[in-house]
């Protein structure tokens, strides 16, 4: 078993071919094949051309070793071998983890990615001075999380640290750069970091880029490897225009060049945030639709098959659950609520705070649906929580709906036992401080309340009630009879996730309660 800590929230402590011509587009074009190394054939670029003829064909900084930038640029490192990336941050944990095979993050894939091109043409370090002076491309990839305090708290991202990032690659240059939003930003971020850096130049010039990612967590390698699409905004200058080539050929090594949208600066950043909002409304809909199943006596799960079936909406995305989590989905649109309340857009901001709405909504609607089936009260009973990172395949507890259960549970004085294959308790307290304001300072007992174990059996020993919060595969095949025969009865069993065959469960003897699937006694006639 792997134990992986992002070090996110002490992070935030001290602190994110031949040539063709495609009419109509000057930026989707022009590439002349060198094994590996695609230039554009415009040799009079922003990118300093000495570099072209050195030892790499180009270089790269990553600012920012965190989930994205740290498993992008191993792809990239791995795509392109002529090409030198070093991921850097501010935290030497980070860096040190990334040096060792003990990587921060947990990643299905990610290891065997770094062991490959670690010191061959992939770099960790945090030597910022050094590598952005050597840098041809910089990418910021730093955390933008939500603010908190001051204008726009709970609402805006916060750009502190891409600033920071412009600001120091403005102190350190001494030749032409292009820099890269990587980074997910509210709208005309590119315009703040372009004049950062034009306010300090010194006689050359930096292009800034927006190439947001849109890799998922558990997924990010196959996701990376083969994207659906990557998204390129720059200035539809003819120097903007020629940074956009450059970062195009460096996608165009395993990426099919109709796969890479280019688009202008603030269209790119915006189509990240409506992106997450779409994913995110998909399932704050299947959620809401979860709800209204339970009390009429249709299964959610047939609901979700004969919707998606329909090719116009698509099966992907409607899986309901006992809400999203993950540092994304909220962040972003809350970013977008804010942009749209800045630009006088309030009914906006209201109909995509209403997803915000659900999906709390729906969390709280599970943790009370435990405390009501277990006869209205949790007051010293062992509750087993298995899974608490916010998705399967990866330890990031960021947002993770699994907290936001635990919390209300520990407030009706519930025993709490959790069993993650991934989440350290370490992690675990550091979110719910940060999120949630759960910390020892307030919650005396804490530490007795909240028992962390590495056997899923042992979590689930003498529990009144077992709660699957997270989708991992292992918990399909765990023996329910044993869990069954060493729990306290009548033994309840609540399915967030809907990953358990629940007519088996019953038959072991569980009283069964699972998103979206009404109660088989009180709807007799139901399919589940
Ligand atoms: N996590 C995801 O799945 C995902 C996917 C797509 C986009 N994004 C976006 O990508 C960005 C990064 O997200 P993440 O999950 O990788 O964050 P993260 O917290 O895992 O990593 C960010 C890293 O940036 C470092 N950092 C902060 N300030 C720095 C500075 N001035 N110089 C150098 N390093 C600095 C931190 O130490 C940290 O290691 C965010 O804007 C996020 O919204 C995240
Ligand atoms: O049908 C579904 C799909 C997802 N989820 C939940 O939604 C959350 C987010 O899941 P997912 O989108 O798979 O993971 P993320 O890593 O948060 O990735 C999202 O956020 C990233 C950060 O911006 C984007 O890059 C990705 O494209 C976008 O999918 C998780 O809690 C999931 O369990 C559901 O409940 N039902």
């Amino acid at each position: 078993m792997q134990q992986k800590s992002s070090g996110l929230r002490p992070v935030l402590a001290f602190s994110w071919r031949q040539k063709t011509h495609i009419p109509g587009n000057p930026c989707q074009s022009v590439y002349a094949v060198e094994g590996c190394r695609r230039l554009p054939s415009n040799r009079n670029q922003v990118l300093p051309v000495s570099k072209m003829s050195g030892e790499w064909d180009l270089k790269i900084l990553c600012m920012g070793a965190g989930y994205v930038g740290g498993p992008t640029m191993a792809v990239i490192a791995k795509q392109c071998p002529k090409i030198r990336v070093v991921v850097g941050d501010i935290s030497q944990k980070q860096i040190d983890a990334w040096n060792t095979d003990d990587l921060p993050i947990y990643e299905p894939g990610l290891l065997e990615v770094v062991q490959e091109c670690r010191h061959r043409n992939l770099f960790f370090s945090t030597d910022l001075d050094k590598e952005i002076d050597e840098a041809d491309v910089i990418f910021i990839s730093v955390n933008t999380p939500t603010k908190t305090k001051g204008i726009g708290a709970g609402a805006a991202a916060n750009i502190k640290n891409c600033e920071l990032c412009a600001r120091h690659i403005a102190k350190i240059a001494k030749q032409s750069k292009i820099v890269v939003e990587k980074s997910t930003v509210p709208v005309r971020t590119a315009e703040a970091i372009s004049r950062i850096l034009r306010a300090n130049e010194k006689g050359f010039e930096f292009q800034v880029l927006s190439n947001p990612e849109f890799l998922a967590e558990g997924t990010a390698i196959k996701d990376l490897m083969n994207p659906d699409r990557v998204l390129i905004g720059g200035p539809q200058t003819t120097e903007g225009l020629k940074a956009i080539e450059t970062l195009v050929s460096v996608y165009a090594n395993w990426v099919p060049r109709e796969q890479i949208l280019t688009t202008n600066l603030w269209s790119s950043e915006l189509s990240k945030l409506v992106a997450n909002a779409f994913l995110a409304q998909r399932v704050s809909s299947i959620n809401s639709i979860s709800a209204l199943c339970e009390a009429t006596g249709a299964d959610v799960n047939e609901i979700s098959r004969a919707v998606g079936m329909d090719d116009r909406i698509g099966k992907r995305f409607l899986q309901p659950s006992v809400g999203f989590g993950g540092s994304c989905f909220q962040k972003d649109i809350l970013n977008l609520v804010y942009l749209c309340e800045t630009y006088g857009l309030q009914a906006c901001a209201d109909y995509w705070r209403q997803v915000i709405q659900m999906n709390d909504f729906q969390k709280k609607r599970f943790s009370e649906g435990i405390v009501a089936s277990m006869f209205n009260t949790v007051t010293g009973k062992k509750i087993a929580i298995l899974g608490y990172a916010f998705k399967k395949d990866t330890g990031d507890v960021r947002e993770t709906p699994s907290m936001f259960v635990v919390r209300d549970l520990l407030q009706e004085n519930a025993k709490i036992h959790v069993y993650d294959p991934q989440v350290t308790r370490g992690d675990m307290w550091l979110e719910m401080d940060y999120t949630c304001g759960v910390n020892h300072d307030n919650t005396p007992g804490l530490d007795e309340a909240v028992t962390t174990s590495t056997d899923p059996y042992l979590a689930c020993d003498g529990a009144h009630a077992v709660c699957i919060l997270t989708e991992w595969d292992e918990f399909k095949t765990l023996d329910y009879k044993k869990i069954y025969d060493s729990m306290a009865k009548p033994a309840f069993l609540f399915d967030g996730r809907l990953l358990l065959d629940h007519k088996e469960l019953r038959k072991i003897g569980f009283e069964v309660h699972a998103i979206g699937k009404p109660d088989p006694i009180k709807f007799p006639g139901s399919t589940i």
